[in-house]
């Protein structure tokens, strides 16, 4: 199923006025009186006399009201949620559109907004379903809440001085499904409880007045909700993610300060890079960039399985023109994502195993699955054996047990360590079972009925029954290794070494923090350049010049723009004095130093300036739309060859280059040391004979890191990146801040 896209035109606000609507929703010709509006009109801002037109499954104007939307697009995912689906509402605007407003909504009861209003369709839900199984299901709701502020996630259960610089990490769980590592997860029996809570959170987000809004949100804020139905020994649980993303922004028109430019930028990253996602999915990309930025991380459209909407807040006035075309354009590439919804199946409740780790929306899938997959800390009496487990099919595990047998289970370490796995699975595969083709599999234990005590079958047990028992005791002795595992095998870390690894890594985030700000200010000047706000990027390169002392690309860089924001300006004085003169004097009267020019050339040479100018306008190849691209002045363009429609095509901006290793200066002010680089090269060969010649590094220990890389599986989802830093690879089972020292410091001689 594709993503839903509804959009909603806010109405004018206090300063502004009737004659500069140039957003209309409008029906189709088909339409009848009683279909709604699915078209969004918006001219041209090339051309007035010229409209576009945007196709979404509905388009709600300046009249709509709250329960509107909600009625129409929001409450019906109640049914879903309680089948057992999870939902994903985000919201998605300029600042100022109306994201928050749609989402949270006012006070009153008529403003109240889709998350309050969802919230009471989900509890009066609950009530029904446990009065209608007379008191045999029950329902349990629980919310974590959380905000992506200047790309660090933060609870928001927790107050602004108890959080952590850094943040809480987020870790894929053993579904793949990122979830962040140490939320609170609160439960609420009501819906006033619920709302104690979700207001009392909001004092924590991150909001400012900018000129743009008065109540800015700096922050993407996720909202999850559990739903966790219990019927006799099984539950099954279903998430609703509702996100009320940050709107990007437009410098030019915010007046921001140096504090709300470093959160604008780091908004207009995450949507940079939400955009290049959803373009990255409509082409059918291999690599989809989910991992450059936390919020794709986390919502994950496309991958997240969840019944998704997306409502796409618009101003409806002129000011906002450029913008409204770039989310229209981002929200007409949206709509064709397709989601592949699963049903979270029910597990037995009290399952040993589950790891905090989980978060909420990790239980919602049978936990059978979960047990097929390395945790992601590596535990150390693991072998790399069990790496093959994490390929063994769901079902099979049941042929390692005899419902004939009764004995106890072997500690799980044994089992664990001694033989792998294979081994063992033929001498303890029932030999009464003809084929393993008529088990359920372990993901569906729904059939399996309430016996319980008693795990040897009794002689009245019918085959259902006895199969049912199987499966039983299979999956408590499984999550009881699993969970024996865990406990059993602690990191074999001293405190020394610990001491040692924390110090190494307050070092590390020092210097990363230290450069991360310069890097702020880079991609700040960055965002500039694209829009052609030359002036405003060279003041945010000379900011980053302190943390990059003595670059000197960086200085070329500066220079160079300055001559050319000099030379214009000559230029337009030259114009304004003589037109026809001014059209030589740049070529006879200024000719460049040799510094200068080669700095300019440096500076044009650099492809990332000819990007698109808007900040969430991805490039724009869809075939079947109307659906311009603005440009702005000022803005070099490379044009691709027009196609068949009429459609105005921008290059789409590199966005992730923004920080990355793409963008040559930034590349050459983030790089690591040489001896990193060549620690960490080694390293990811996984080659145990190029390892063990690292200083204090033997074969066995050589082993040891191949078979933590492979257990932490570091570069699988990430297309085998590898370690990435001296902290990641003093983590790795066996390795400590000691041996990265040692070995890192031994590199100079060269290993080759
Ligand atoms: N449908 C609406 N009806 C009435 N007022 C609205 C509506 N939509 C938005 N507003 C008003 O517009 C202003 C901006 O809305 P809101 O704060 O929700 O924008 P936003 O998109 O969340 O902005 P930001 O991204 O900066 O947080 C608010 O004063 C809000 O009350």
């Amino acid at each position: 199923m594709s993503v839903r896209v509804v959009a909603r035109i806010r109405p004018l606000l206090k300063a502004e006025i009737e004659k500069d609507i140039i957003v209309h929703a409008e029906k189709t010709a088909s339409a009848t009186d009683k279909d709604s509006a699915t078209i969004v009109r918006i001219p041209n801002p090339k051309n007035h006399g010229e409209n576009f037109s945007f196709n979404f499954n509905s388009v709600y104007d300046q009249s709509a009201t709250q329960a509107h939307i909600f009625d129409n697009e929001v409450s019906s995912t109640v049914k879903h949620l309680f089948k057992g689906f999870d939902v994903t509402i985000f919201a998605y605007g300029v600042t100022g559109t109306g994201k928050t407003h749609t989402m949270r909504g006012g006070k009153s009861l008529a403003e109240r907004g889709v998350i309050p209003r969802l919230l009471s369709g989900i509890y009066r839900r609950a009530r029904k379903a446990e009065k209608d199984s007379s008191g045999e299901s029950t329902v349990e709701v629980s919310m974590s809440y959380f905000e992506i502020y200047n790309d660090k996630v933060f609870d928001l259960f927790e107050p602004p001085e108890k959080r952590t610089p850094a943040g809480l990490p987020i870790r894929d769980n053993q579904q793949g499904k990122a979830v962040v590592v140490g939320l609170t997860e609160r439960p609420c029996t009501s819906l006033k409880e619920f709302e104690g809570l979700y207001d009392h959170a909001n004092i924590n987000r991150s909001t400012s007045a900018t000129k743009l809004n008065a109540h800015s949100s700096r922050s993407h804020a996720i909202l999850c909700v559990k739903i966790s139905q219990t019927t006799g020994d099984q539950t099954r649980v279903s998430t609703v993610s509702a996100i009320d993303l940050a709107g990007s922004e437009d410098n030019r028109r915010t007046d921001n300060n140096k504090e709300r430019l470093v959160e604008s930028a780091a908004i207009n990253k995450s949507l940079f890079v939400l955009a290049q996602c959803v373009e990255a999915i409509s082409k059918g990309q291999a690599r989809i960039p989910y991992r450059e930025s936390k919020m794709t991380r986390i919502l994950s459209l496309g991958q997240n399985k969840a019944h998704t909407v997306m409502v796409l807040n618009i101003a409806p006035v002129k000011s906002y023109h450029l913008d409204t075309l770039s989310s229209l354009n981002f929200a007409n590439r949206t709509k064709k994502i397709e989601t592949n919804e699963i049903e979270n199946q029910p597990f037995y409740r009290d399952i040993p195993g589950k790891s905090k780790l989980d978060g909420p929306a990790m239980t919602s899938i049978a936990p059978t699955s979960a047990l097929n997959r390395q945790p992601l800390r590596p535990k150390i009496l693991s072998h790399n054996a069990n790496i093959k487990d994490a390929t063994v099919p769901i079902a099979k595990p049941t042929k390692q047990f005899s419902v004939y047998s009764d004995k106890p289970v072997r500690p799980s370490n044994q089992a664990n360590t001694s033989h792998p796995r294979t081994t063992t699975r033929p001498s303890i595969r029932s030999p009464k079972r003809p084929s393993t083709d008529a088990l359920p599999t372990l993901a569906r234990p729904a059939k399996i009925p309430r016996t319980t005590a008693t795990l040897k079958p009794t002689p009245g047990m019918s085959a259902l029954d006895i199969e049912a028992l199987i499966e039983r005791k299979v999956t408590e002795a499984l999550a009881e290794r699993a969970d024996t595992t865990s406990i059993s095998n602690p990191e074999p870390m001293s405190d020394e070494v610990q001491k040692r690894l924390e110090a190494l890594e307050k070092r590390v985030e020092g210097q990363e923090t230290e450069q991360s700000e310069g890097l702020q200010y880079l991609l700040m000047a960055k965002q500039h350049q694209v829009r052609g706000e030359e002036a405003s990027a060279l003041k945010m390169y000379m900011l980053a010049q302190p943390y990059f002392q003595g670059n000197e690309k960086l200085e070329r860089k500066i220079e160079g723009l300055r001559h050319r924001i000099e030379g214009r300006k000559k230029e337009e004085v030259e114009t304004r004095r003589s037109p026809a003169k001014a059209v030589t004097t740049r070529t006879r009267d200024s000719p460049m130093k040799p510094a200068a020019a080669a700095a300019a050339k440096d500076f044009d040479a650099d492809s990332s300036y000819h990007a698109a100018p808007s900040l969430h306008a991805a490039s724009d190849s869809d075939s079947d739309s109307d659906t311009p691209v603005p440009r702005r002045p000022l803005t070099r363009i490379r044009r691709r060859p027009h196609g068949p429609t009429r459609s105005i095509t921008a290059p789409s901006p590199a966005i992730h280059t923004l920080f990355d290793t793409e963008d040559p200066l930034i590349r050459d002010l983030c790089s690591p040391t040489p001896r990193t680089t060549r620690l960490l090269d080694i390293i990811n060969t996984r080659d145990v004979a190029q390892i063990r010649l690292l200083k204090g590094v033997g074969a066995k220990r050589a082993e040891a890191i191949v078979g933590a890389l492979c257990d932490m599986e570091i570069g699988e989802e990430d297309g085998g990146r590898g370690v990435v830093s001296l902290v990641e690879l003093g983590r790795l089972r066996g390795v400590g801040a000691k041996l990265v020292q040692g070995m890192r410091g031994g590199c100079v001689e060269g290993v080759s």
